[in-house]
């Protein structure tokens, strides 16, 4: 099981609380981070928040939602040791596990129904990263 940071904008509000049941659900603990309603917020503080309670350890994985996805995964990136990865299908989130060893995912709560969204975090979570030539490879990321 892991513990995993949740943070959104007024975008992504109701698929963070959909998110959040699911993973209680799964037995997961959650850290949320906000924001707490629909009301208006500026997605880059979430971003980071999220992505610094990844890399201090504060979490296992992080999963970041505003309304298209986008920019909230752009501040996550900001943090060094943050990999966060933008999905629209359980491809993509499998392979961000497989061959970037992504530690946030980032979703569009105006972008995905909910069922899609459901379906790519669990292929987030439950996908394992490969090793061998992608570790040299997300190496040079944390470096940079
Ligand atoms: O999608 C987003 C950023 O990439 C945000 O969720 C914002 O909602 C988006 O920028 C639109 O802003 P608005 O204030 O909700 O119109």
């Amino acid at each position: 099981m892991y513990k995993i940071a949740l943070a959104c904008d007024h975008g992504g509000y109701e698929l963070k609380e959909m998110i959040a049941g699911f993973l209680l659900g799964m037995g997961h603990d959650i850290f949320d981070l906000g924001t707490n309603s629909t009301e208006s917020v500026d997605y880059p503080e979430y971003g980071h928040r999220c992505a610094m309670a990844v890399v201090h350890g504060d979490a296992d994985l992080g999963i970041v939602i505003c309304g298209t996805g986008i920019g909230i995964s752009m501040a996550a990136n900001k943090v060094k040791g943050a990999r966060c990865a933008l999905c629209t299908s359980v491809e993509m989130a499998e392979l961000t596990r497989k061959h970037n060893d992504a530690n946030l995912l980032a979703l569009g709560g105006r972008i995905l129904t909910p069922e899609q969204a459901l379906g790519i975090v669990n292929a987030f979570l439950y996908t394992e990263f490969e090793g061998g030539r992608h570790q040299r490879r997300v190496d040079q990321l944390n470096s940079y």
